[in-house]
């Protein structure tokens, strides 16, 4: 029997250190690495990256709408680059944000966190904005087969705060309702439940209660400005469970294999010295 998620995703990061890669390919970048916008510039991008960092960081984060794009072979592309990234050792987080009423979000576990399914990935980003317990199929789910979920939490984008910062009834911001729902789901893991949050690295004076016994994905260093050094001040005591992501500002470097473990290395070693 698989060990859950976040018992494996605290193994991954103690060991390979906290640092998650996002796979976005981007047009920019297809161009950029001289390949074409197309499924054979999607394949060898996505080999290439699978290549470089799947036997080196802890977490792959590919990001299905740059694979949705091209239809059923960007899909075949993406099932490919899942199975290689795990087979090498890397954890894959299937970044879908899916979110719908129960009866239909059960049809995405099965895509996602069901064994048998093509696209079964060691955890999946899901919106928990159809109501927090709509997401039920997929705990359960993950629970079932060892998986895990992220809830967007508090986004990265500027336009978040609109809907994760409003206040209910019960006086609770939307965002601090969801964290403490996972932290209920994560009540009796050790060392590390398998729902976590995702909380941006751009946000500044979060006033929510961050500890939910589960991992803190953390997108926005890079590309969108924040910095290893930024993690501290933005998480606090959390920031021991924080899994930064990066996607551009590691991708850019390619396609030399090389250059995408060495710049890997390098945040791996920054986010270790601002965080312990
Ligand atoms: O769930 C995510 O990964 C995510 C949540 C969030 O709040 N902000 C965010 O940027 N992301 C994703 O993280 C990646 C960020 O990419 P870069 O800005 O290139 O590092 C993209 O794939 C986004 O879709």
């Amino acid at each position: 029997m698989t060990p859950p998620f976040g018992t494996r995703l605290r193994q991954a990061m103690d060991k390979r250190g906290p640092l998650c890669v996002g796979i976005d390919p981007h047009v920019a970048l297809l161009e950029a690495w001289g390949l074409g916008d197309d499924v054979a510039g999607l394949e060898r991008f996505s080999r290439t990256v699978v290549e470089a960092l799947a036997g080196e960081v802890a977490v792959l984060k590919p990001q299905s709408a740059f694979f949705e794009r091209f239809g059923s072979r960007g899909i075949a592309v993406l099932e490919q680059t899942v199975a290689d990234a795990r087979s090498a050792g890397a954890l894959v987080l299937m970044d879908a944000k899916r979110g719908d009423i129960g009866s239909t979000m059960a049809a995405y576990a099965d895509a996602f966190l069901a064994p048998t399914s093509p696209l079964f990935s060691d955890a999946v980003t899901v919106s928990p904005y159809l109501g927090f317990g709509s997401l039920r199929p997929a705990v359960d789910a993950a629970r079932a087969s060892g998986s895990g979920l992220f809830a967007l939490a508090l986004t990265s984008n500027p336009e978040g705060h609109e809907v994760q910062r409003a206040v209910g009834e019960d006086g609770l911001s939307v965002a601090q309702s969801v964290l403490r729902q996972l932290a209920a789901e994560n009540a009796d893991a050790s060392p590390l439940g398998s729902f976590g949050a995702v909380v941006g690295a751009t946000l500044r004076d979060i006033g929510e209660d961050l500890e939910i016994n589960g991992a803190l994905l953390a997108p926005g260093v890079g590309a969108q400005g924040a910095t290893p050094a930024d993690l501290p001040a933005v998480f606090g005591a959390a920031a021991a469970n924080v899994l930064p992501s990066v996607s551009r500002d590691v991708l850019k470097h390619g396609p030399s294999v090389a250059a995408l473990r060495e710049v890997s290395a390098r945040f791996v070693d920054e986010v270790r010295s601002a965080i312990g």
